[in-house]
């Protein structure tokens, strides 16, 4: 199947900074795919390219099969949803009207926003003002915006960067839902914790460049150091994941010593680390 998201080479140049490097990936319908990064690595950058906010300066990139340039137009952002920073609401509004001035611009059926706001799980608040919102849920707002017109891809840059767990986890939750209803994902983050729980694959990001591009699972395994530490009664010992170590760990088990083991596969900011010498915040 083709790729809804298909970069190759793509760099992108600033004034007297080079952003992107030659970065190449694949996106396939379903997926939510994450870049992870720290600040400055290029991922709004990529975002902005991919929304056609902003032209790349070569490269090829295409989505849903056409190259971007020629995506610059009204049907391509009807395919698409974004949510950044900006939050772009209107404060003095309620959730309600906010929305039905998008629905109204872009000719969407009202009906369309109970439902909406029942994906991102404010329909009770609906009548409030958006300037007596908390900040998680402006961003389920603006999460709400972002679906209005149900778009098949969905890109997210730091959708939770300042967010609280509890409101987090609200957004995750959304975000899970759509995905299981078909919309395709593209996130950026720079936590590690939010890449592993939400993406399928992951790209890591640095200085411009996409130094892995792995499952997390996949990306844990080709950077365990293939030790497992025990806990024992004498205290913590390492050994080896081979029969050496298999045989120490029953003798400790036979003699009842044993009181933990731990596999030592390392967090996806160790491999960040590992792989770009950098952390990730
Ligand atoms: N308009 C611009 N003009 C010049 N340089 C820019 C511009 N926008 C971004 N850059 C530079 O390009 C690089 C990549 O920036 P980008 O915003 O894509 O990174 P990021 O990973 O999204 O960072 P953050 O998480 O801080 O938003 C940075 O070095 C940044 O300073």
């Amino acid at each position: 199947m083709q790729p809804i998201i298909q970069v190759n080479q793509l760099t992108k140049a600033y004034a007297n900074k080079k952003a992107l490097n030659g970065i190449s990936f694949q996106i396939h319908k379903g997926e939510i795919f994450g870049f992870l990064g720290p600040s400055g690595s290029g991922k709004t950058t990529t975002v902005k390219i991919l929304t056609s906010q902003l032209l790349h300066t070569s490269g090829d990139v295409r989505v849903f099969g056409n190259p971007i340039a020629q995506s610059r137009h009204a049907h391509y952002l009807g395919r698409i949803g974004i949510l950044t920073d900006n939050s772009g609401l209107y404060e003095r509004l309620s959730i309600y009207d906010n929305l039905e001035l998008f629905c109204k611009l872009y000719g969407i059926p009202i009906q369309r926003i109970e439902e909406v706001l029942t994906e991102v799980n404010l329909a009770a608040e609906q009548r409030t003002l958006v300037k007596q919102l908390s900040k998680g849920m402006k961003q389920r707002v603006t999460l709400a915006r972002a679906i209005l017109h149900k778009p098949e891809l969905l890109f997210l840059d730091e959708p939770t960067s300042a967010l609280d767990p509890v409101n987090r986890q609200h957004i995750h939750e959304a975000l899970r839902k759509l995905n299981e209803a078909g919309t395709t994902i593209f996130l950026t983050t720079h936590d590690m914790e939010e890449a592993e729980s939400l993406c399928g694959r992951i790209a890591f990001i640095n200085g411009g460049k996409i130094e892995a591009i792995d499952t997390p699972q996949q990306l844990r395994l080709n950077h365990s150091d293939n030790t497992i530490t025990l806990t024992t009664r004498q205290g913590r010992v390492t050994v080896e994941r081979d029969d050496s170590g298999a045989a120490r760990i029953a003798e400790l088990i036979r003699k009842g010593e044993l009181l933990a083991i731990h596999s030592n596969e390392p967090t996806l900011g160790d491999i960040f680390v590992q792989l770009t010498g950098r952390n990730l915040q």
